[in-house]
């Protein structure tokens, strides 16, 4: 048995890693496979190279194959546990209910989001005849709640018609709108008991135990009714005991509990059923069960990659994937998808003009994810998330809740906290340090460029052509203005790259610069340095789709040494052993310091990350919205404020941001680019797995003995112990 299939993974799957020589789940493999195969929703906040793709692509790969081996088989999904209206018989249903309420997999808790409107549900089974019956509800969150009883021809938002019997938080009790006191206000932390005497016909509330008397008298019209358990919420949360377990205040006085209404007082709400869905059960061709959103081209296309690897030996059904990204012919995409899909991995733009068209169909989808979530926010999808959102359904045709899995390095930003909030169902956060981090096997450190204490710049026989920032000024080694002293930090930063390769003898490194025309003039310095010994190819946004991933595929297969690109590959990136990254500026964004140095020290291999950072303000090149050209040709060197396309680039308060952000303090080193190799834990081959450390199998079984030992020893005591006492 392989170490994932002790995580629940399928036999096949585990093969797949075996293969992959992925001898143990990483840690956050370890936390988030069982969680989502459970069926819950996933945050997921764990270091650059942690293995975030595969924990969440092997649940999914699970999870999509037994969906389509089941519906061919025309067998009821087994997934979602009580999550069909039919299965459990007294739970809140996942059918009858408003969209923007969400019920907890065990059917017992239902949570409402939204501040401006009311949304309701009604449990999966009600009561009727000469009874009395009660349940209690308890509010378990701040928000204004209304429970009670309805009818069938009731409307969802109980109390306002005249099917709903509802007390609300207020201390006002309603039927067929009219709202009356009532009672006494509850809030959160009470229990509202709910009883319905069908005897008398009447409907009455206690609080904390304390009886409020009779609410409502029901009409004689509706005395063969049943009467469903219902809640209406708003921005508020209730928790929901039928009798399954202790009642915390037992009403006494010949009530039941609903649950032990016997087959002659009960019946299952017919709403509350899967049948009642509109969906489709067999799903269309191009309905996939899962969409994957990626920020970028190559992220997308990697993760494709990792899905088709993993699902080697998934077969009959066969898991089809495909990947929908910008720059491939629609026409090839359409075939694709009229062929079958299961898995859909795109970029967020390609991904919404198919789903618009009705390319792509959301019917079946129970996966919603979100990898590098926080950059998708950034990038200004908020809007298209909560769109496509709002446009799966939450429930699939064959009873399974929607999953939402959101994941990212850098997680710990508010508007991902505000889109969890919004959005997700009860989420679970995987986070193994509870703030942003960088790897242990990662190596970071920064030179500072100082043009005032280095003074090479000035003789400069060969120089890096810059981004012509100062083309206009009056730059010269006399004149130490800040324009004269922003141009040698270009210039320095040239020779400091150059510096940092052949101090380190790199032979393979990603070269990350802040715009695409600085990565450009590093790629024909380095050229013009030294066309083999510093091979290079660039990736950035001006560059073609076909050229960019022809260049990433000859930097992955080692044909050429070098990868100068911009903030488009900072996360994600996965390539096996890269030993060095060279940041020539920071980036503007903090978070993407800890992507772009995550492109090193993956996979528990060690890394080596060298920022370059300038002692004096930068002027560089910033675009806004008013730039007519976006950049292209322009020469409006002034500032932004005058809505010109230039800035003052403050490297040192980014750096003293980063650290902030990360709570460390950077190691620096000084313009040799030296790396003294006992400062971080002794001498390491950047590039290769550390060996006096890691948490490999052998090591890993090693440290685990001890403790193996003890608890066996501590097993046999007991025993002892036991048969001991069975003697006595
Ligand atoms: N259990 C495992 N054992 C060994 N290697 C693994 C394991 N899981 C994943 N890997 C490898 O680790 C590398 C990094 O994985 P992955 O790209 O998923 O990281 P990530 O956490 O998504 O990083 P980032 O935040 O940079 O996107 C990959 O090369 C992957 O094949």
């Amino acid at each position: 048995m392989t170490a994932f299939e002790e995580f629940g993974v399928l036999p096949e799957l585990g093969k797949a890693t075996d293969e992959l020589d992925w001898t143990l789940p990483t840690d956050v493999q370890a936390e988030a496979i069982p969680l989502i195969l459970g069926g819950g929703d996933v945050l997921m906040a764990a270091e650059t190279g942690s293995g975030k793709t595969g924990a969440f692509c092997l649940p999914i790969l699970q999870i999509v194959w037994e969906t389509i081996r089941d519906l061919q088989s025309g067998k009821p999904s087994k997934k979602g546990g009580s999550a069909a209206g039919a299965v459990a018989p007294w739970t809140m249903s996942f059918f009858d209910r408003n969209n923007a309420l969400a019920v907890t997999p065990d059917g017992l808790r239902c949570q409402s989001r939204e501040f401006k409107e009311w949304h309701g549900c009604r449990a999966t089974t009600g009561v009727y005849g000469k009874a009395k019956f009660y349940y209690e509800a308890t509010v378990t969150d701040e928000g204004l709640c209304r429970v009670g009883w309805s009818t069938q021809m009731a409307n969802l938002d109980l109390g306002t018609c005249r099917y709903g019997f509802g007390f609300g938080g207020t201390g006002k009790k309603s039927n067929n709108r009219q709202f009356d006191d009532y009672g006494e206000a509850f809030g959160k932390a009470d229990v509202v008991g709910c009883m319905l005497d069908l005897q008398r016909l009447e409907v009455s509330f206690t609080k904390n135990g304390a009886a409020l008397g009779v609410a409502f008298k029901i009409p004689e019209n509706l005395r063969n009714d049943t009467f469903y358990p219902a809640v209406v919420l708003k921005n508020a949360e209730m928790l929901f005991n039928f009798g399954k377990t202790d009642f915390k205040y037992p009403p006494g006085n010949g009530y039941v509990a609903v649950c032990q209404a016997g087959p002659d007082h009960s019946a299952p709400n017919p709403l509350a059923s899967p049948a009642a869905n509109t969906a489709a059960s067999k799903p269309a061709p191009n309905a996939p069960q899962a969409i994957i959103i990626e920020p970028s081209r190559e992220l997308a296309e990697q993760t494709y990659n990792q899905i088709e690897k993993l699902k080697r030996y998934v077969t009959d059904p066969d898991v089809r994937p495909l990947l929908l990204i910008g720059g491939v012919r629609l026409e090839e995409q359409k075939a694709e998808l009229q062929k079958g899909i299961h898995i859909v991995v795109g970029t967020p733009g390609r991904l919404e003009e198919l789903i618009n068209s009705g390319l792509v169909q959301l019917t079946h989808c129970r996966f919603f994810v979100l990898d590098e979530a926080d950059a998708l926010l950034k990038q200004g999808y908020t809007d298209l998330i909560d769109r496509l959102h709002k446009q799966i359904p939450k429930i699939t045709s064959d009873g399974c809740r929607l999953q939402m899995i959101v994941c990212s390095a850098t997680l710990h930003a508010f508007e991902v906290k505000k889109m969890a909030e919004r959005l997700m169902h009860f989420p679970t956060w995987v986070d193994l340090k509870g703030e942003d981090a960088v790897p242990e096997t990662v190596h970071h450190v920064v030179c500072m460029v100082d043009p005032k204490i280095d003074t090479s710049w000035q003789q400069l026989r060969q120089s890096i052509r810059t981004d012509g920032v100062h083309d206009h000024d009056n730059i010269h080694p006399t004149n130490l203005s800040p324009e004269t002293l922003s141009q040698a930090v270009k210039l320095l930063k040239g020779e400091y790259c150059i510096r940092a390769i052949d101090q380190h003898k790199m032979d393979r490194a990603i070269i990350f610069c802040r715009t695409k025309q600085d990565c450009d003039n590093l790629e024909q310095y380095l050229r013009l340095r030294g066309g083999q010994r510093y091979s290079c190819v660039c990736l950035h946004g001006d560059r073609k789709p076909h050229e960019r991933k022809q260049n990433l595929e000859s930097f992955k297969r080692q044909q050429v040494k070098f990868l100068i690109c911009t903030d488009v590959a900072a996360r994600g990136l996965d390539i096996t052993g890269l030993p060095f990254m060279i940041n020539i500026t920071l980036p503007d964004d903090k978070c993407n310091y800890v992507h772009r140095i995550g492109r090193v020290g993956r996979a528990e291999r060690m890394g080596l990350a060298i920022s370059l950072v300038s002692t004096v303000p930068e002027k560089v090149w910033y675009h806004g919205e008013w730039c007519k050209t976006r950049g292209r040709n322009c020469n409006n060197t002034n500032l932004t404020d005058v809505r010109g396309c230039c800035i003052w680039y403050n490297e040192l308060n980014l750096l003293g941001e980063v650290e902030e952000h990360l709570n460390i303090t950077i190691q620096q080193v000084d313009k040799s680019l030296e790396v003294p190799v006992n400062d971080f834990d002794g001498k390491v081959v950047y590039g290769q797995k550390n060996l006096n450390k890691g948490t490999g199998y052998v090591d890993h079984v090693e440290q685990l003995v001890p403790t193996v030992r003890k608890l066996t020893d501590l097993e046999l005591q007991s025993q002892s112990l036991f048969l001991k006492r069975l003697k006595v």
